[in-house]
């Protein structure tokens, strides 16, 4: 594949001039209250090669809450610090339903069916809690050593507002201990969960960190092996098939690229071997995806011609 870079730049401009003119009708989430108060028409999109050149346009330097995103890297971090015992406590199947669905789990014994469903996330967490005396301090140098960028910090705002609504996320957490697949205290899992979550960073951030992704475990900034082949893969093909929730299929069908969405109104997506994409914007379709970064990654592989197929 060879999109040249000047040709890149014109495709996130054009892809910016044609999502203006849409009309938006999803909306911006609102269960966690401090999420409500990001204003609607933020957008912006950043794209990072592995030449290291980077594109972009709108607010893709503005952080905002990673949500969901950040499945992708505490996922990374328990594959790293636990290597494949990980799958005898969460699988790897899509679940085609919603992110926070408590009937799967009833139906699959406790164990949840991929790691980007909430169920599986709080296993990761149960994970890195087990493992490290503080979780929360270990996450962040992971971060700031796959970033390379130590201002990458968790948004306490955020974390204590999804906290004082957590409903579902305390009986998801809950419901895994009844069935043993919990070995933590409930809420010292919830509170690394509800951190991990409000993690700040930007469309340049995202792209910079899941650029690792693309590069088949290595760090563009230093070289360095951080991750493996095979945990690369693995990842990939998690988000490439549950990276959307009850969605998949259609990102899949629509993108061709493996990717992650949050409900703050992020997506990253990744193409191996050429590059990473974040894209932002807070109004959400009613699967949870944000419904103008669906539509300009979409764009996206549509005017380069090129996606994983
Ligand atoms: N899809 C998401 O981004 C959900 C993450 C959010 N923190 C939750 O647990 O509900």
């Amino acid at each position: 594949m060879k999109v040249n870079v000047t040709d890149y730049q014109k495709i996130l401009n054009q892809i910016q001039s044609e999502l203006s003119e849409v009309k938006v009708t999803g909306k911006v989430a609102s269960y966690i209250p401090e999420l409500a108060k990001v204003p609607a028409d933020k957008f912006g999109m950043h794209l990072y090669n592995l030449e290291g050149e980077s594109f972009c346009f709108g607010d893709s330097d503005a952080r905002f809450s990673t949500q969901s995103i950040s499945k992708v890297l505490s996922l990374a971090l328990a594959m790293k610090t636990i290597g494949g015992d990980l799958w005898k406590r969460v699988g790897v199947e899509p679940s085609g339903a919603k992110f926070n669905s408590l009937s799967l789990l009833e139906d699959n014994f406790g164990i949840p069916r991929n790691p980007f469903i909430n169920a599986g996330a709080l296993v990761v967490a149960d994970v890195l809690v087990s493992n490290f005396s503080n979780p929360k301090a270990a996450f962040l140098t992971f971060l700031h050593e796959l970033t390379g960028d130590d201002t990458i910090a968790y948004d306490e705002v955020v974390a204590a507002s999804e906290k004082s609504e957590g409903y579902r996320n305390f009986a998801l957490a809950n419901y895994l201990k009844s069935f043993g697949n919990m070995e933590n205290d409930v809420e010292e899992v919830l509170d690394f969960y509800f951190h991990q979550c409000s993690i700040a960073m930007s469309c340049k951030e995202l792209a910079q960190a899941f650029i690792v992704f693309a590069n088949q475990g290595k760090l563009l900034h230093s070289d360095r092996q951080f991750l493996t082949g095979q945990q690369v893969k693995r990842i990939n093909a998690l988000m490439l098939t549950c990276g959307f929730y009850d969605e998949a299929g259609e990102f899949s069908f629509e993108v061709g690229l493996p990717g992650k969405s949050g409900v703050g109104g992020g997506i990253v997506a990744v193409h191996p071997n050429h590059y990473a994409v974040a894209v932002w914007s807070p109004p959400l379709n009613p699967k949870g995806n944000s419904e103008l970064g669906m539509a300009a990654l979409e764009r996206l592989t549509t005017l380069t011609g090129y996606s994983i197929f």
